[in-house]
């Protein structure tokens, strides 16, 4: 029986990525905003490019907080966030779907997002992926490990030293792992769900760029940091 608690070096490093996630929260909660009242399409642009614009800096900040994220290659660096800020600010948002809220408020930020000018055809692959992440209540050190993995996703495009990028991927996982069978001792596959919705998460950020230029507006506007992420522009 293979040794499943979690060992002193793993319980440090999990200790370091969860106080690095609750340290880099969102500055301002995007749910309330909406809650508060129904936005244009054009106000509703400009609260999700002001939204993604901090999240990115937050998520550089996370990142930083990797153990082992800053001995990599700083070109590998670099392109590790570049090709896993959509996924990230997916993720992001689906933790804050799915977070703990009166039943109408979650359905008043439904019909908000539903209607805030993303076009129709996707938003039945995005609020399955945004009931999946609920259905599944993780915890927030796995919401703060699942995010560390899908950063260090070894074939991003551009990674020179993919290896690299893998073993410290894999210490993760490693990770995760664990603290998913003392998490859901009752849930067998639990582990392997989680690491399902890696994979709609990545066909879901395939689409961002028809989500950016056909929602229901014209001239989007961008922040240079999103032109230079979203390769928009
Ligand atoms: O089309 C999208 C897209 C995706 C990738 C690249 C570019 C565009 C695309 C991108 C986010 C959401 C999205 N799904 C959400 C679910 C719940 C609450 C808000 C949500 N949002 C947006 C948002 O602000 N997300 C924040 C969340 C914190 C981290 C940074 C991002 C708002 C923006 C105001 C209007 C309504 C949705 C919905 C759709």
């Amino acid at each position: 029986k293979e040794k499943l608690e979690i060992n002193r070096e793993q319980r440090a490093l999990m200790k370091a990525i969860v106080d690095a996630y609750n340290r880099h929260q969102i500055p301002e909660d995007v749910a309330k905003k909406l809650l508060q009242d129904q936005y244009s399409p054009e106000e509703n642009f400009l609260l999700l490019t002001e939204m993604a614009t901090s999240q990115v800096q937050v998520l550089v900040e996370f990142t930083k907080n990797i153990p082992g994220f800053l001995s990599l290659d700083r070109e590998d660096q670099i392109a590790l966030l570049k090709g896993s800020a959509v996924e990230a600010m997916f993720l992001r948002s689906a933790q804050v779907f799915s977070r703990k809220m009166p039943t109408e408020h979650t359905d008043v930020l439904e019909e908000r997002v539903r209607k805030s000018g993303i076009p129709d055809e996707f938003m039945t692959p995005m609020f399955n992926f945004y009931k999946s992440i609920g259905e599944l209540h993780m915890v927030q050190e796995e919401q703060a490990i699942l995010t560390a993995i899908t950063i260090l996703t070894p074939d991003r495009p551009y990674v020179k030293d993919p290896q690299a990028v893998e073993r410290l991927q894999e210490t993760m996982l490693d990770v995760l792992r664990k603290l998913c069978v003392l998490q859901h001792p009752q849930e067998q596959q639990y582990f392997a769900r989680l690491l399902g919705r890696l994979t709609e998460l990545r066909t879901l950020s395939h689409y961002h760029s028809e989500m950016l230029a056909s929602w229901r507006m014209n001239d989007h506007k961008f922040t240079p940091l999103l032109c230079e992420i979203w390769d928009v522009q």
